[in-house]
This record gives structure tokens, sequence and C-alpha cells, in this order.
């Protein structure tokens, strides 16, 4: 499957509480945001499942498909729309086995060295990051700049979204180095108004 990356909401329960989940979700839904990422790391997995079939139900009928960040068992119970996993969260060939061919199914990538030993048979996109460093992620790898990112884009084989401190004024510069959208949690979440923070984002 071909997601919209254009630009990738990624939540944080912390982040997010002013507004409520459900709510910024929605909001920045409405203001353009053409993917979301729930990513709990505190929440059970009860608890995720629950937010993620709310999720899952605010956005029926937006087109808008949901991912969830790090636990395939969650993505299965929940019948949200797919997966994202980091190089220490799984094996990507056992979670398409599981999810199925629809599913979506993406791979945090840092390094050269990481893209070269890649199967990309199973996956249908890559996250790339951190292009700057951020408060958002605290165990995040070096920092790879537009002129790193550039280089892993065009090393990649797969469609790709820049992570990792991203604001507006970041997103010609992501588009220049070919990424194809932009993955943002704290330029949308926390932020008084997320629907205009959504829509201050150019149109891919
Ligand atoms: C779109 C996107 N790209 C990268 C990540 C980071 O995944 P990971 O390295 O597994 O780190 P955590 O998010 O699990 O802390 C992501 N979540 N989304
Ligand atoms: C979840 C995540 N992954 C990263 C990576 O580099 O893989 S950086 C990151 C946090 C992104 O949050 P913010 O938009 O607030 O900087
Ligand atoms: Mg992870």
């Amino acid at each position: 499957m071909h997601p919209d990356l254009s630009l990738y909401l990624v939540t944080d329960g912390g982040l997010c509480a002013d507004h409520g989940l459900e709510e910024t979700v929605v909001a920045a839904v409405r203001g353009g945001v053409t993917l979301v990422q729930l990513r709990d790391k505190h929440a059970t997995d009860a608890e995720m499942i629950d937010q993620a079939r709310r999720l899952k139900a605010a956005l029926e009928g937006t087109g808008v498909a949901l991912i969830i960040n790090d636990r395939l068992e969650v993505a299965l119970a929940s019948g949200a729309d797919g997966l994202h996993i980091g190089q220490d969260d799984g094996d990507v060939a056992r979670a398409r086995a599981a999810l199925g061919p629809q599913a979506i199914l993406g791979l945090s990538v840092q390094t050269h060295e990481q893209l070269a030993r890649l199967d990309t048979s199973a996956l249908d996109y890559l996250g790339l990051g951190p292009v700057f460093a951020t408060p958002s992620k605290h165990d995040h790898a070096e920092p790879l700049g537009f002129d790193g990112l550039a280089a892993l884009v065009a090393a990649s084989p797969l469609p790709s979204v820049a992570i990792g401190g991203l604001k507006v004024e970041h997103a010609e510069a992501v588009r220049q180095a070919g990424a194809g959208g932009l993955a943002v949690i704290s330029a949308i979440c926390g932020t008084p108004d997320p629907e205009a923070a959504a829509r201050a984002f150019p149109r891919r």
C-alpha cells in the first residue's frame, strides 16, 4: 500500500493532553494531516488498543490511515491500518506475515549501514531521522541535518518521511532533500490550535 506521507502526525499523549488525543487528531486531520501514528510509550497494551479503536472510529470517513507505533499485537487487535517499527522493535518479515499484505508497514532508518542490510520487500515506507535533535524522543540517534537526510533519501529504495525537530519552516528543505513528507509531534501536538498548526504546512 502507498500511504500519503505528506504530513504525518505522530501522537504523544502528554503533549496532546490539553485538547485530548482524539480532538487533537481530528482537528489536525481537518488541517491537512494525511497519516496518523498512535505512539504511547507509557500505556498498557489494553489502554493502547482502546485508544487505537477510538482514533480509528474518529478517522472514519476521512481517508486518513491509522498506524500503531512499536506494538504488533496492538495493531492486530485494534483494527488499525498499519504498524511503524524501529530497528529494535521486532522483525519486519514477521510483522508483515502477521499483518497481511494490505497493511501499511513502516521502518525507522538512521544510517546507510541500516539501509544497506535492509530487505525492503515487506515494507511500504521508511522514517528517516532525526533531522534535528528533539526533546520528543530522548533516545534518538545522531541528527542527520538536511544534507544527511538527502543522502539517505537518495539511497532509499522506498518512499520516505523525514522526522525529528521539524517545523513549518523546514518543509521546503525536506521537499528539496527528496523525502515524501514530514512526520511531526510537537509542531502539531501541544500547540494551542492543532488544526491551524497543521494547516500552516504547505500542501504537496
Ligand atoms: C514516521 C516515524 N519515523 C520514525 C519513528 C521512530 O521510530 P523508533 O526508532 O522505533 O522510535 P520510537 O518512535 O519507537 O521511539 C517513528 N515513530 N515514526
Ligand atoms: C518519534 C521520533 N522518531 C524520531 C527519529 O529520529 O526516528 S525523532 C522523533 C520525535 C519527533 O518529534 P518532534 O516532531 O516533536 O521533534
Ligand atoms: Mg519504536
